[in-house]
């Protein structure tokens, strides 16, 4: 009776479903529910896994099926354990329950990043050794922690890692973000993250009185010069000149000013601090030290007052001084071998890109390792970080089949002369 409802099933929609209902959300991601699921599965269809630990309880999962050329470089494909955060009472259906509409469509956070080509992975190696596909270089499936607050305990490590070295690895692909139309988007480098804090001091003083130089005045003038600024770069995306994630993108994200009272804040005294956080991305080839001076003289001078903190996290350049890019041209066999295995799977893909956001690729990149984001999802809404985030089971299923086709290729490509 109930063996025949659908959750009681094993399918790849089930099993997709089933990963996506461990809760790996920040701030407490359960990773070790994960691995243990991860690492069954693999097992199940003939996996080897090892589990690497580079900060205590941030667990980096490895899996291997092995070529028949192991002294070829390797492949890797990377994907993380963690979601952000969801706030349940947006949801139309809880963000953690994977449920299923009548028309296909599966609800959970991680169903778009990056659940799907966790499992997408597994479920095509499971297919190809089904048909007794045999792989020519070996092939690796890495699972890493805390990608969404900034991977330092998770691919930073990994990626430094004599593990890693040891792999080998010749080619990462990992992931990417969904596509509106029918052409699959393919990343060829990420932004660089910037937290931006600017302060200001000042004179407090009684609100009635206009005088120069208060925390607030300085605070708000600096905010104007960075609207400015950003309103100069959103005008060129508007004007078609560059995509978005082509220039440098600046967004307000807090403002912390104000006495507080008990109802709220006192409304007749001039604060003495007031602060703003933002949000910069800064492009592959932005100029770091330009964009450093232009923050200390304009955004936040001491001549008023203000002072800055920025957090960067990750790396901006390769070991050789190079800005993070993958070549995707002529010049790097992989993309060729790649790019072929889409249109053998019988699809497409859309002009390569930067990503607007940042992922655990640049780690990879760093070490000198061609990476490209992708994530196979096209004809999809992008909802990413967003409520009710969810995939269509025909596009999951589909996914399946291109890493197929994409695993396949790349191992048995062996022109290479790295
Ligand atoms: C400071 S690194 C942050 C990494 C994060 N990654 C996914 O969203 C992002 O904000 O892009
Ligand atoms: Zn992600
Ligand atoms: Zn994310």
């Amino acid at each position: 009776t109930e063996s025949h409802e659908e959750q009681e099933q094993d399918t790849p929609i089930t099993r997709f479903q089933s990963y996506l209902r461990i809760k790996t959300a920040h701030p407490e991601p359960d990773y070790s529910s994960a691995v243990s699921f991860l690492k069954s599965l693999a097992h199940s269809i003939g996996i080897q896994s090892q589990t690497l630990e580079f900060s205590p309880g941030k667990p980096v999962l490895l899996l291997t099926w092995p070529g028949s050329n192991p002294s070829l470089p390797s492949l890797l494909f990377n994907s993380h354990l963690d979601s952000v955060p969801a706030e349940p009472s947006k949801w139309v259906h809880p963000p953690f329950s994977a449920v299923r509409t009548s028309d296909g469509k599966i609800f959970a956070r991680g169903a778009q990043d990056d659940k799907c080509i966790a499992m997408q992975y597994l479920e095509a190696i499971r297919n190809l050794k089904q048909k007794k596909f045999v792989p020519t270089r070996t092939i690796h499936i890495s699972y890493v922690p805390d990608e969404e607050i900034g991977g330092v305990d998770g691919a930073a490590k990994f990626a430094a890692s004599k593990e890693f070295r040891d792999l080998n690895v010749g080619f990462v692909l990992d992931e990417g973000q969904a596509s509106p139309g029918d052409e699959f988007r393919v990343f060829y480098a990420d932004r660089i993250p910037w937290h931006m804090k600017i302060k200001a001091k000042g004179q407090p003083g009684h609100g009635s009185r206009m005088y120069d130089n208060s925390a607030m005045e300085n605070l708000m003038k600096s905010c104007e010069l960075v609207s400015r600024f950003r309103e100069s770069h959103f005008d060129v995306v508007k004007a078609g000149i560059a995509a978005n994630s082509e220039v440098i993108s600046i967004n307000p994200v807090y403002v912390k000013a104000g006495v507080p009272s008990p109802t709220g804040f006192v409304m007749n005294v001039q604060p003495s601090e007031a602060e703003a956080g933002f949000d910069l991305r800064l492009t592959p080839t932005t100029d770091p030290d330009e964009l450093k001076r232009r923050i200390a003289e304009e955004w936040a001078p001491a001549t008023r007052n203000m002072s800055y903190e920025i957090k960067e996290t990750g790396p901006i350049r390769d070991n050789m001084g190079r800005p993070l890019m993958t070549a995707t041209n002529d010049s790097n066999p992989w993309w060729l071998v790649f790019k072929q295995a889409i249109t053998s799977a019988g699809e497409k893909l859309a002009k390569p890109e930067i990503l607007s956001s940042t992922t655990d690729a640049r780690y990879m990149r760093q070490t000198g390792v061609p990476v490209l984001g992708f994530s196979p999802m096209k004809n999809t809404p992008i909802l990413l970080h967003d409520h009710n985030e969810h995939l269509q089971d025909t596009v999951y299923m589909s996914g399946i089949k291109v890493y197929e086709s994409v695993i396949s290729s790349l191992s048995s490509f062996t022109e290479a002369s790295d």
